[in-house]
């Protein structure tokens, strides 16, 4: 039976251009829409709409500043390797698919293109490794419910959601950082340097319903913490402030400006934790916005790169995708039942256990 891997990301627009942008922020503000009471569909989109308007000039300045997203490509790049390293080991039955959230190729036409290339078993794995309800749960749901909606299409479904457990990812991020720390000359334990990771934030309503994207968050700063041997290290998120609603604290731009007020370091390295791919949140919000914030502070920002372009991302997708296509029994290669998303076929690497003491 042949087998579709379909790689979920969030999307970013590859040029700056205002309708598409537009369009992709409505998206985006519609899906996360239960923020907000609202009291009807059309109300909902209504509002989507409204804050996607007010959203939007800002956001075309930093898709400007950059000349678009490279996100897609990188995106490409990650799909290409996984394809090639499943096929080295003997998958040749598989076909690797890329879907975005909230970009082309939107979820709903790869269900249809998946329904046309006669797919017997899909397998969802967003490239998102912090288990998140607005990014992974929300991806998969879409999937799940956009090959409902193809007739007569009835394929068997399994996902991966968290897995910032797997120990090549955490090799592969820690690695990423140590080369970074080499080339600069940097040493994170130097009294006079300070260490942040920012991780994506997310608004503490997706928390009280349930998510545990926040300890996620903290148990892999403390594992790559340790791989790295830092004795101290900061944690910050990256909030959108659109509307009238909390998000994770501190925000990083408040831990970067305190550092630098209380006289606490020269320097901060930055590592943008819950990010797989460059894209405005990194080359914008950090290395422009934050920079500036931090120089202000009289500290020198070094932001660690993502490591999107490691050689070993072929094999880490591979790896987690193997016991799924090999049907084994997910069990076997220590996969739970994911608790984000209590679905039959939803599996994850942590559910269930106890965070890093
Ligand atoms: C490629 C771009 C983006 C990635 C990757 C990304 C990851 C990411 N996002 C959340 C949680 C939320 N993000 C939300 C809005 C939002 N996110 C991006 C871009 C990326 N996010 C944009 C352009 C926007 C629009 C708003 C803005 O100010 O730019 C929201 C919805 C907020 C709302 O008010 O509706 C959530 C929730 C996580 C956890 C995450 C993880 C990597
Ligand atoms: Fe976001």
């Amino acid at each position: 039976m042949e087998t579709g891997i379909v790689l979920l990301n969030f999307g970013e627009p590859a040029t700056p251009d205002r309708e598409v942008v537009l369009e992709y922020l409505t998206r985006i503000f519609y899906d996360n829409a239960s923020l907000e009471d609202v009291e009807s569909d059309e109300a909902a989109w209504e509002r989507s709409r409204e804050l996607a308007k007010r959203r939007l000039p800002s956001l075309m300045e930093e898709y400007e500043e950059i000349g678009g997203s490279p996100l897609q490509e990188q995106a490409d790049a990650q799909a290409a390797a996984l394809e090639e390293e499943l096929a080295t080991r003997g998958h040749d039955d598989v076909t690797v698919y890329r879907a975005m959230q909230f970009m082309e190729p939107l979820i709903p036409d790869v269900a249809a293109e998946l329904a046309g290339d006669d797919i017997g078993r899909v397998l969802a794995v967003p490239i998102y490794p912090l288990c998140g309800p607005s990014t992974t749960v929300s991806s998969i749901d879409s999937l799940e419910s956009s090959i409902d909606d193809v007739d007569g299409y009835e394929p068997e479904f399994q996902s991966l959601t968290g897995w910032h457990r797997s120990p090549i990812y955490n090799r592969l991020r820690a690695d990423g950082i140590r080369e970074f720390l080499d080339e600069e000359g940097l040493d994170p334990n130097d009294p006079d340097t300070a260490f942040v990771f920012s991780a994506h934030g997310t608004p503490t309503k997706y928390l009280e319903e349930g998510s545990r994207y926040d300890q996620y968050v903290e148990e892999h700063a403390e594992a790559i913490g340790r791989l790295l041997g830092l004795d101290e290290y900061e944690i910050g998120y990256q909030n959108h402030s659109n509307r009238d609603i909390d998000w994770t604290e501190p925000e990083t731009e408040d831990v970067v400006e305190e550092l630098g007020r209380a006289d606490a370091a020269e320097r901060v390295i930055v590592e943008p934790m819950s990010f797989m791919h460059e894209q405005s949140e990194t080359l914008v919000e950090l290395d422009v916005d934050l920079r500036e914030d931090a120089e202000e502070v009289g500290l020198e920002l070094h932001r660690v790169p993502v490591p999107h372009d490691d050689p070993r991302f072929g094999e880490l997708l591979s790896d987690l995708a193997e016991p799924f296509v090999s049907g084994l029994e997910p069990s076997y290669y220590n996969l739970r039942q994911c608790q984000c998303r209590d679905e039959p076929g939803t599996y994850c690497l942590n559910a269930g256990l106890p965070p890093q003491q």
